[in-house]
């Protein structure tokens, strides 16, 4: 609970139309949530404008009303320049500024958000502290789970979620920051202590248009972090210098910069990588010493996951032998490079690839280990980047022996379509094209033969498919399962 004024006293631009102060007993953004007490704010959203919500709101009982724009309501209405990025002032203060009492890390990136950020979970949760998730697959308070709906969450639910794991004890809190948080300014408020960076390749060209904007869009993290110079709690920039984007970063920050890489001169370097199909062992060197790591997950890019979270433990005072031990104990991540494993003779995985980059990546990977012929199954979304479509077909074509294209999560577009879009990037290549997810899923895992891999990419963890409004049940390991066994049924 807070009065209104004092609320307002965070905010250093605005204009309003009463002398009224109300007490505000909660803040919403979403008029059918407005119960007596709350201040609404009007936000000028995607798909319908929330100002026109704003009677509706007041109706419900709200007592106070931030927007863009005049509003004709019996309460006070306070005008801000952009009431999205005034949300996340408010929110911060309506919630006590919960991140100043967390030891918080931000990974941001293209690919390895989600791995990276359970890394460090693990990691922490080694060294006895009591951690808190935020990004694609929950927020995890503790060992509690809650869903999401978006990777980084709107800045009420963010700051909210904060003060949950402040109550709750938490003393360090991870999280995924998307591009697209970063540039609407859902994170304006989170104290980060420390900022990752995992790499930048083509993604969300539809949202940012180009990547130019794209890459400084992840670079907001990095100029947002330790201006203040406090030597109290001193800030880092956990750089991927392997990656070119991370020389224009290192322009964009004033914290402590710490490198990783495999192949460039860096702070925290892997040496001696030796991968096989049960896991991998490299050395970790850092500036003050080396050991040996072993991990169960397979793969370079996840080298430079490990390498990421190694130089953000160490920067927050994890001991190396604890990073070591933690990443040696880690099974997986849901959805990541999961084996659905039914006592079959080939080899089927599940992964999250969904970018030409991570496709790639994953595809390479499994032709170190395949001994015969490896399948993909894979689609792209709707209403997402049209442009990634033609560059993953071509990739699936050119790593795998067999190509399956299939629906990722259509949303308001025709799955022709969009497999017409990936289809264009391999005209006169051999591919099938099978719009139904289940049975591209079923024709791989009926023509598999001994010995060969299939990857079934794109939706990892998802348990839905979005086809028009519709919210489907699917889950691509539940699909794969039962088509095993419905395979071994008709043998
Ligand atoms: C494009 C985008 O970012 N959209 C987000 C946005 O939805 P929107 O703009 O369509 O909202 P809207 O439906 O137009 O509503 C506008 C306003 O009217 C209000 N309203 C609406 C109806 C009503 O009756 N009353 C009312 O008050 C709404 O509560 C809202 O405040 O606000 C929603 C609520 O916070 C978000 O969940 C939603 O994310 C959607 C699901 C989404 O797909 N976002 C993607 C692009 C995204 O942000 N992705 C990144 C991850 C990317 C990655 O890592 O790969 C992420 O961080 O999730
Ligand atoms: N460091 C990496 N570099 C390139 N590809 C990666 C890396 N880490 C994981 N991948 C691939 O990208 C996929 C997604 O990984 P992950 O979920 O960790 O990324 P994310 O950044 O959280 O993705 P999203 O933006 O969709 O939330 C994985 O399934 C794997 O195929
Ligand atoms: N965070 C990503 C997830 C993509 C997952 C893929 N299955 C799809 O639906 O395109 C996005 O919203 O673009
Ligand atoms: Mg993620």
């Amino acid at each position: 609970m807070m009065k209104l004024q004092t609320l307002l006293s965070y905010l250093h631009d605005f204009t309003i139309y009463s002398g009224e102060n109300p007490t505000i007993t909660s803040i919403e953004m979403d008029s059918r949530k407005v119960t007596k007490g709350a201040l609404f704010i009007c936000i000028k959203g995607f798909t319908v404008d929330g100002h026109a919500f704003a009677s509706q709101a007041v109706a419900n009982g709200a007592v106070a009303v931030i927007a863009e724009r005049y509003v004709n309501v019996p309460v006070p209405v306070i005008l801000v320049r952009d009431s999205k990025r005034a949300m996340a002032v408010l929110a911060d203060a309506f919630y006590g500024q919960p991140t100043h009492k967390l030891h918080l890390i931000g990974v941001t990136g293209t690919n390895g958000k989600t791995t990276t950020t359970h890394l460090i979970e693990q990691i922490f949760r080694k060294a006895k502290k009591k951690t808190g998730l935020i990004g694609t697959l929950y927020t995890k308070i503790g060992d509690e789970t809650y869903e999401v709906q978006n990777t980084t969450p709107e800045s009420l639910v963010l700051q909210k979620t904060f003060k949950q794991m402040v109550d709750a004890g938490v003393d360090v809190a991870m999280m995924e920051v998307s591009s697209h948080a970063l540039h609407m300014g859902r994170v304006h408020g989170c104290d980060y202590d420390v900022a990752v960076f995992t790499n930048l390749t083509q993604d969300h060209l539809d949202y940012h248009q180009t990547m130019e904007e794209y890459r400084l869009a992840k670079g907001l993290l990095f100029a947002q972090l330790g201006n203040r110079f406090d030597h109290t709690r001193p800030k880092f920039a956990v750089l991927n210098n392997d990656d070119s984007s991370s020389e224009q970063y290192k322009r964009m920050t004033a914290a402590t910069i710490i490198t990783y890489g495999i192949e460039t001169e860096s702070d925290i370097m892997a040496k001696a990588i030796d991968i096989t199909p049960s896991g991998m062992v490299f050395t970790i060197v850092t500036p003050t010493e080396e050991a040996q790591m072993q991990t169960k997950l397979i793969g370079r890019f996840n080298v430079y996951n490990i390498l990421a979270a190694t130089a953000a433990s160490l920067a927050s005072g994890v001991s190396l032998s604890t990073i070591v031990e933690a990443i040696g104990e880690i099974q997986g991540v849901p959805g990541r490079f999961e084996t659905v494993d039914e006592g079959q003779n080939f080899t089927v995985i599940v992964d999250y690839a969904h970018t030409p980059d991570s496709l790639e990546n994953v595809l390479k990977t499994i032709r170190e280990f395949a001994k015969r012929n490896v399948y993909v199954v894979v689609g792209c979304g709707g209403d997402r980047d049209r442009t990634k479509r033609p560059i993953m077909a071509q990739i699936a074509v050119q790593y795998a022996d067999v190509a399956i294209f299939t629906s990722d999560n259509p949303r308001s577009e025709q799955p022709e379509a969009i497999l017409q879009d990936m289809e264009d990037g391999v005209r006169g290549q051999s591919y099938v094209s099978i719009v139904d997810r289940k049975e591209a899923i079923r024709y791989a895992i009926h023509q598999a033969q001994a010995g060969d891999v299939i990857l079934i990419a794109g939706k990892g963890h998802e348990t839905y498919q979005i086809i028009g409004e519709q919210v489907l049940h699917f889950d691509d390991r539940l699909v794969a399962r039962e088509a095993i066994k419905e395979r071994e049924v008709s043998c």
